[in-house]
């Protein structure tokens, strides 16, 4: 049985608008083992995105409201230990487990290192953000900051989480950094503005700046949707080496399944700001139970297919938060649509060893993640 580091249990947001109070994710839970990758799919607005802004309190404020649920993160290191020291010499990958949390006080952690990272204190949260989880961005240019050089860029991030390093030993693991993900002239392009750079290169600085603190989680919203194929292929493939090189576990956020099926271990496809379906991805692929998973598997092309081929297309399109139907959140489009989709959310159901379906088709056959029998009509 593998490591956890992350479990996501419950997971509900909202957000406060003109229209109400909107609820944007619903129920998600998911575990991401160690060292290994978890995909997040589904199409655009589907909660990707806020799901993984949660894990980090990044949301939107003061609109975005976490409701319920909880985030441990498991192992946490505990940062007294290595502060000062350079980290992108060392080549071992930073212990995870068994290290007391003496940082937090007791309040949200625990002595086998699990912290509760909902409603951690602010201070505490930073110092966990970045240090053992980094998210990089779709679009680098709109975490980059336009009007400053690349190098006073990562040496901030290193000032924040090694504020003992002097500036040399900064300037010096920055640069080696670049060169690590694949920039051939970084003394260079260090010097740069971010405008001053591909948008392969961009993303390529956004990955050192994220990973430059070697975290435990990596979180990629879909790092490589603004670059050409090729550049994608490359940045996958960059984030997937220094991945075994670090021994980091990644959460890969895409729409794209062919990108889950290349790049993953385990994968949650979300619908509505709920998980429709979570399971490995060789059995998701073999064995796809949800309508809309087999919907989304569907439309996707085979190399194979004769040219002009019509794929089939999942009809209708994501309702938004404010059109979000009762009961299952996929009935406007499922082609499988029955009474009590109209009404009931499905609960998840294991249909079969670490395979979950959030279905009414499922539920009677197998076996009920949740007490159904408690189930009410939604309002
Ligand atoms: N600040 C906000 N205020 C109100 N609603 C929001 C806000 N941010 C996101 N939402 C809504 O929350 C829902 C989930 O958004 P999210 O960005 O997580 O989707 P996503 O699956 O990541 O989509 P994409 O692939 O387009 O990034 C969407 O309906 C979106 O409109």
């Amino acid at each position: 049985m593998s490591q956890k580091i992350l479990t996501v249990s419950n997971l509900a947001v909202s957000f406060q608008t003109e229209s109400g109070t909107l609820s944007a994710v619903d129920g998600v839970s998911f575990e991401l083992k160690k060292g290994s990758t978890l995909g997040i799919a589904g199409e655009s607005g589907c909660g990707k995105s806020v799901t993984a802004l949660s894990i980090i309190s990044l949301l939107p404020k003061p609109s975005g409201r976490i409701d319920s649920g909880s985030v441990i993160l498991h192992g946490c290191r505990n940062s007294q230990s290595f502060a000062g020291h350079s980290m992108l010499n060392s080549k071992q990958p930073w212990p995870l487990s068994g290290t007391p949390d003496h940082e937090n006080g007791g309040k949200n952690g625990n002595e086998n290192g699990n912290i509760e990272l909902l409603n951690l204190d602010p201070e505490k949260m930073r110092t966990i953000r970045g240090r053992n989880i980094s998210m990089i961005f779709q679009e680098p240019m709109t975490a980059l900051n336009p009007v400053y050089k690349i190098k006073k860029q990562m040496l901030e991030v290193y000032s924040i989480h090694f504020p003992d390093m002097t500036r040399q030993q900064m300037t010096r693991d920055a640069t080696d950094m670049l060169k690590q993900v694949g920039i051939a002239n970084p003394d260079k392009i260090i010097e740069c503005y971010p405008h001053q750079l591909s948008g392969g290169m961009r993303q390529r600085v956004m990955i050192a700046m994220a990973l430059a603190t070697k975290p435990d989680i990596l979180i990629a919203d879909e790092p490589t949707t603004a670059l050409d194929v090729t550049v994608q292929a490359q940045i996958l493939e960059l984030i997937s080496t220094l991945q075994r090189e670090m021994g980091m576990s990644v959460i890969l956020i895409t729409h794209d399944l062919g990108v889950i099926a290349e790049n993953c271990e385990d994968a949650v496809v979300m619908y509505g700001g709920r998980v429709a379906e979570r399971a490995g991805v060789k059995e998701l692929f073999k064995n796809p139970s949800h309508p809309y998973t087999k919907g989304l598997l569907n439309s996707i092309p085979a190399l194979a297919a004769t040219p002009k081929t019509t794929l089939p297309a999942i009809r209708g399109r994501v309702p938004s938060l404010e059109e979000m139907p009762i009961g299952c959140r996929f009935s406007t489009r499922c082609p499988d649509v029955m009474d009590i989709c109209l009404k009931i959310s499905p609960a998840e159901t294991e249909i079969a060893t670490c395979h979950f379906s959030a279905c009414h088709l499922h539920e009677k056959t197998f076996k009920v993640a949740n007490d159904f029998s408690n189930l009410q009509p939604d309002k």
